[in-house]
């Protein structure tokens, strides 16, 4: 559904060259849902805006939905859905007119766009709305109805640049509720860009971490998670026994630095224990047989914000919301 081939762009600020994208090679297939994860400035709307035609790359090829972006961004833009950072309805039209305006803008007739209309509108909770203008519907509302609008012409791709972005959680898991419907009953793949790492994390089947204008990694959340950053695992031992498990636990850390810290008689290691559910079990053991049995044991599982730690030593957004 997509492919891109060194895609890269560049801006000129100031005589200054910013590489705002660096040569990216993505492949996305058709049904997939995947997410740009990375930190503010990192290179995520940029590429999202080479892939559905509202920026040229400076260099490298795009393909998406068949078309090539340079060749035939017409074509690009008849085929896949956008909905971008700011709001895409006008403000004095009734939701149901906007929606109707769109996919005529698409070429479909007023018969065909008004049942289109309505049934999105039902699969969006906007029913209710439709005789409502635009500038009365709440932020949440508003977000349905962008969603509504970038699919009006059935595109089997949709593009969300930071779809939930300002909304307050119980909005976020609404419109996410819908937008999982929408890929149910339709089967759109789904692209879409999010700082918010717990988004990135429970909705997406896969995750691509840029930073810099690279990507850093491409997987599976589960898998990153589960190969990159390993469980934190946090173990207390009488401080008398602590020599005896030091040099154990310093080699379980999988290379990783063993910290601790000491206090009231006790001795708090944590590490990182990669597949830690399984090796932690063990590593009990062995602490019980050289005479220094755990006191207490937690053992948590990584975030992607600890995979983003571990490949580049930054944390991925300060102020992030886990
Ligand atoms: N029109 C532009 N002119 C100059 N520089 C730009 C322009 N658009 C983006 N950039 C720069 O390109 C880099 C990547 O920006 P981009 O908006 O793609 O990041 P992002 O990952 O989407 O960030 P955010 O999460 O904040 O939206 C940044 O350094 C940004 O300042």
């Amino acid at each position: 559904m997509i492919h891109t081939d060194k895609l890269s762009k560049n801006f000129t600020v100031k005589k200054e060259t910013v590489e705002a994208v660096k040569a990216v090679n993505i492949d996305v297939a058709p049904g997939e849902l995947v997410a740009f994860l990375g930190p503010n400035g990192a290179g995520k709307s940029t590429t999202l805006r080479m892939l559905t035609t509202l920026l040229k790359p400076t260099s490298g090829t795009a393909t998406v939905a068949g078309v090539g972006v340079s060749s035939d961004p017409a074509g690009v833009r008849a085929r896949i859905g956008y909905i971008g950072q700011g709001n895409g309805g006008g403000h004095s039209y009734r939701v149901i007119d906007e929606l109707v305006m769109q996919g005529r803008f698409y070429g479909m007739n007023t018969t065909d766009s008004t049942a289109r209309a309505q049934e999105l509108m039902k699969s969006l909770d906007l029913t209710d709305l439709a005789k409502r203008t635009v500038i009365k519907l709440s932020g949440g509302q508003r977000r349905r109805m962008d969603v509504a609008l970038g699919l009006m012409h059935s595109p089997r791709l949709l593009f969300l640049d930071e779809p939930s972005t300002g909304m307050d959680p119980q909005n976020r898991a609404n419109l996410w509720e819908h937008i999982m419907r929408m890929r149910a009953e339709h089967g759109t793949t789904i692209v879409l860009t999010t700082h918010y790492m717990d988004e990135a994390d429970s909705m997406s089947e896969r995750v691509i971490v840029i930073d810099h204008g690279q990507i850093i990694a491409d997987d599976t959340a589960a898998r990153l998670k589960a190969n990159l950053a390993g469980d934190l695992l946090a173990v207390e031992v009488a401080a008398d026994s602590a020599p005896d498990v030091r040099g154990l636990l310093g080699r379980a850390a999988a290379g990783g630095e063993l910290q601790e810290n000491a206090y009231d008689g006790v001795v708090r290691f944590r590490l990182r224990l990669t597949h830690g559910a399984r090796l932690a079990p063990g590593l009990l053991k062995q602490m019980n047989d050289a005479g220094a049995p755990a006191q207490s044991l937690e053992l948590k599982p990584p975030t992607l914000d600890d995979v983003f730690l571990e490949l580049t030593g930054r944390n991925l957004r300060e102020g992030a919301e886990v």
